[in-house]
């Protein structure tokens, strides 16, 4: 796997607002790899320092150690006009879209051409084409307060396509967006990574987005990567308190608690928790396992998640019996479901 985007022990201090006061440090020692073609979700808290780091990867602030490198080029140590030529390979989205309001949504898109150096005999077709991309041939004339937030935000992805980047930086681009709007924006992404191969870097507070289409996830807190992993992983087995919180935004907590103490005093019998993947006849099997050993059982919570299109299903159910009975069923089914008692 080739990096695309090395990241080495970076760190970004910003001196104190006013004499007397604290510098801070917004990024800490930060070491991350984002391979060519992926999509590499960076999730936390306001303040933990994603908008920082992706100032640093495009390079529009300097970082203050450490370095980082972008197809093998380090681009900490370039002048200011190879920066600016590296930025080229780099599209941005915004979480206010950033449209110029005076231009057409097909002005926008011109005006990004331009930029790039797209000659002028070209443009009209690029803009027709990348406003076909995004699902927006019929709203070229418009301007950009006539369209819906998602609307606007696939102008932005079209514009953030103009020069053709390699890379593609999207800094909470769907936080003012509603749910369904969000979806139709995360779809398009998508799209960018896999139609254009376009490796890109999404920045965000809602785990729900990184659920749906980042291949992994950096989890930050306080400048610093506190967990990192494949997406499926770090929801199936979070392992820091913040990654434990962000994850249950998304996958439903098992009642803990006085709840527990409650259910357990209703129901009797031990508690285990049983989570499998992919096979959705998993919790069938369990069930089958229980029966055949005599063994009774209810069902006491349950849900089935989808994290980056693979299941995610997590039980909690009471058993009575025999304790070889539990553990000779458990064992038959032990490859493919986890099975945890709980305490
Ligand atoms: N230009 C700056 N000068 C001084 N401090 C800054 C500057 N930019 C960011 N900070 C501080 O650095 C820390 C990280 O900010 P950053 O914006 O990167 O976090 P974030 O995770 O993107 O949060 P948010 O989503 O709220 O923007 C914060 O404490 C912030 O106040």
């Amino acid at each position: 796997m080739t990096a695309h985007i090395s990241i080495r022990e970076v760190s970004k201090t910003y001196p104190p607002a006013k004499r007397g006061g604290s510098a801070v440090e917004a990024v800490r020692s930060v070491s991350v790899d984002v391979a060519k073609g992926e999509i590499l979700g960076v999730v936390g808290y306001s303040g933990a320092g994603k908008s920082t780091l992706v100032r640093l990867i495009n390079a529009l602030e300097p970082v203050s150690s450490g370095y980082i490198e972008i197809d093998g080029v380090d681009i900490t140590s370039l002048k200011s006009r190879q920066q600016r030529e590296m930025r080229r390979g780099i599209g941005m989205i915004f979480q206010r879209f950033n449209l110029l309001r005076s231009r057409t949504v097909a002005g926008n898109v011109s005006y990004a051409l331009e930029v790039a150096g797209t000659p002028k005999a070209q443009r009209a077709a690029r803009v027709k084409e990348l406003l076909d991309f995004v699902g927006l041939g019929d709203k070229a004339d418009n301007h950009p307060e006539q369209l819906s937030g998602g609307q606007q935000q696939r102008v932005g992805i079209a514009r953030a396509l103009a020069a053709e980047p390699g890379i593609l930086l999207a800094d909470e681009a769907t936080s003012a967006l509603d749910p369904e709007t969000t979806d139709e924006v995360l779809s398009l992404l998508q799209r960018v990574n896999r139609e254009l191969g376009i490796t890109i870097v999404l920045i965000t507070h809602e785990m729900e987005v990184i659920a749906k289409i980042a291949d992994r996830v950096v989890v930050m807190e306080r400048g610093g990567i506190v967990e990192a992993g494949e997406t499926y992983d770090v929801f199936t087995n979070p392992q820091s308190p913040v990654t434990k919180r962000f994850v249950a935004t998304v996958v439903r907590a098992l009642p803990s608690g006085d709840d527990l103490a409650r259910l357990r005093e209703a129901h009797g019998g031990r508690f285990f928790t049983i989570e499998f993947s992919d096979d959705s006849a998993s919790e069938a099997r369990v069930f089958r396992a229980l029966n055949r050993e005599g063994a009774e059982f209810q069902l006491i919570h349950g849900g089935i998640d989808d994290i980056r299109g693979r299941i995610y299903g997590r039980l909690l159910i009471a058993v009575h019996g025999d304790d070889d009975a539990i553990a000779r069923a458990f064992a038959a089914v032990a490859k493919t479901i986890r099975i945890t008692e709980v305490e």
